[in-house]
């Protein structure tokens, strides 16, 4: 009897604020407007997507479905489509500009990214109402043929970079994401823009730090892609926790380069945890990132559980069979129906469900206790070497004070460079 997958139901938004995040109550400070799916959103489907294995396959949203029998998530990324209206462009662009100048915490800095803001989640309604809608969810999870929800660690929702012209570093050093997926969603036009290039290593995870070392970074041309926005609101979907990717330093350009990067997790639970925490448990503000990667874990663990509390004796829909899951939960079609289970099976599947939430905490408890390593790295491009540690420092226009409870720069468990990058190795396989 095999066991159908447990899709989780996306959480609900914390119920309260961190300290020192708060939506400003000054109106000129905060969201000019609240979001409206029809004004802001302009989805469109990409032309084609590229798998794990690099295959180009064209876009077809009537053949993108999730198959409950055999869950895998096959994209790598899309081609660029259109998710922002210029509208929505303009008004995430002025919420980037006020939230910079009225909550300077949101701003951190390390030696892969110059500058990023991240926590918009939090202080922008707009930002968190934008990452959660379902017609942008319902459509990355076509995209993915993965069913996909806003990541439950809000720090990831909306996380701006910025790339400044002329910098000589680049704008994201080569890394893997810490997260499932992200959308980045292009904020300025990059058409005048020389550099600023976010560029793909087309090989296999494995073999793909091994390439950067044996050629020092100097990546040849034919094993990249490089990504062409036709313009601001444009963005790619992309399971940037298997592919390794960059961006370029920014040359000339007639402005920085802003992007609006959304973090994605699967809802199925039976993929790997592809979320990596140890980076975010440096690199954001320390009392934030522990709460937040416990939700996470206890949203994944509550999954199993609600299955068994649902009753999970893998009958099939029939006359006893209690309606599983509550709101919002799916039941796939199909899923455990045929024939009744011999009295053993239902009990392994009991077991496989108990184990299963067991194995989440423990592995969230081992990660926040520091007994369990999850973190991979990123290449510095400067010294030429795969990193396993971001050293932080202050940003442009970061003054290092007010920074949320974080201690001093230079020491590694106080970054002031929250990032959502590196490899994970904190596999849960089934
Ligand atoms: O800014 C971009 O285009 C992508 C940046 C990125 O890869 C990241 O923030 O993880
Ligand atoms: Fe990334």
């Amino acid at each position: 009897m095999s066991s159908p997958p447990v899709i989780a139901s996306p959480p609900p938004f914390p119920s309260s604020l961190p300290d020192g995040f708060s939506i400003p109550s000054d109106p000129s400070a905060g969201d000019p407007c609240h979001f409206d799916a029809s004004k802001h959103l302009a989805l469109s489907n990409p032309e084609y997507i590229v798998t794990l294995d690099f295959q180009k396959v064209p876009f077809s949203p009537t053949h993108a479905s999730f198959d409950p029998a055999n869950p895998h998530p096959r994209l790598a990324f899309t081609a660029p489509f259109r998710v922002l209206s210029d509208e929505g462009v303009a008004v995430a662009r002025q919420i980037m500009d006020r939230q910079a100048k009225a909550c300077p915490q949101i701003m951190q800095s390390d030696d892969r990214t110059p500058l990023c803001l991240r926590g918009l989640g939090y202080t922008s309604p707009f930002i968190r109402h934008l990452n959660e809608h379902t017609s942008l969810t319902s459509h990355l999870s076509r995209l993915a043929s993965d069913p996909v929800c806003a990541h439950p660690m809000v720090l990831n929702y909306g996380q701006i970079n910025v790339g400044a012209v002329g910098a000589d570093k680049p704008v994201d050093a080569w890394h893997f994401d810490s997260v499932d997926y992200v959308l980045v969603v292009m904020l300025s036009d990059t058409r005048e823009m020389q550099g600023g290039e976010l560029q793909v290593l087309m090989k296999g995870k494995e073999s793909a730090i091994g390439t950067l070392e044996d050629t020092g970074g100097m990546v040849k041309e034919e094993d990249l892609l490089t990504v062409k926005y036709p313009g601001p609101g444009w963005a790619i979907f992309m399971q940037g926790s298997s592919m390794l990717h960059h961006v370029t330093p920014v040359l000339t350009s007639p402005h920085p380069r802003t992007s609006l990067i959304n973090s994605y997790t699967s809802r199925c639970l039976t993929f790997r945890d592809r979320t990596s925490a140890k980076v975010f448990l440096d690199g954001d503000p320390s009392h934030v990132a522990p709460g937040e990667y416990a939700r996470y874990k206890a949203w994944r663990a509550r999954a199993w559980l609600e299955d068994v509390v649902g009753g999970v004796w893998g009958v099939g829909e029939g006359d006893f069979a209690p309606k599983r899951g509550g709101e919002g939960r799916e039941r796939q079609p199909g899923a455990g129906a045929g024939a009744r289970a011999s009295s053993d099976e239902a009990k392994q599947l009991a077991l496989q469900h108990m184990r299963r939430a067991i194995a989440e905490l423990e592995h969230g408890v081992e990660v926040l206790e520091g007994t369990r390593e999850d973190v991979v790295g990123y290449w510095d491009e400067v010294a030429g070497v795969w990193k396993r540690e971001i050293r932080v420092g202050v940003g442009e226009g970061t003054a290092g004070e007010g920074r949320l409870g974080r201690d001093v720069v230079g020491s590694r468990a106080v970054a002031l460079g929250g990032r959502k990058s590196e490899r994970a190795s904190n596999e849960l396989d089934v």
